[in-house]
């Protein structure tokens, strides 16, 4: 795929992406979904969304607590495929009624 960068600046100035910060070259949100199954359906609902795009986020689901990482693996960098996916993350998570915590995103390990 022909993927266009955008610096950190820019995705955190494109529309739609308030649940983002931009941590060591990749984008973070943190959901608080109060409850495993919650949670579980969100992650349900990420994947859905990467699979039909073949765009993967990495995903840590803990209870009460989904953490979602965006990047680009071939391009090692944030693009615009990246915008869209968070995106429709965030989309995912208001549908179920989950609500981001940008003030607690946190770089954590693996790549
Ligand atoms: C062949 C397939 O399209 C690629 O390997 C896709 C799959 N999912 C991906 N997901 C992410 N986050 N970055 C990629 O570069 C990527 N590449």
């Amino acid at each position: 795929m022909a993927y266009v960068v955008v610096s950190g600046d820019e995705f955190l100035s494109a529309s739609g992406l308030g649940d983002w910060r931009v941590v060591a070259g990749q984008a973070h949100a943190l959901f608080r979904t109060r409850d495993f199954a919650t949670g579980l359906r969100l992650v349900a609902e990420i994947g859905r969304i990467a699979e039909a795009a073949d765009h993967h986020p990495d995903v840590n689901l803990r209870y009460g607590v989904v953490e979602v990482r965006v990047s680009t693996h071939d391009t090692q960098s944030l693009t615009t495929v990246d915008i869209a996916l968070a995106r429709a993350i965030s989309a995912a998570a208001r549908d179920l009624g989950v609500k981001a915590e940008p003030s607690s995103v946190r770089a954590w390990d693996g790549r």
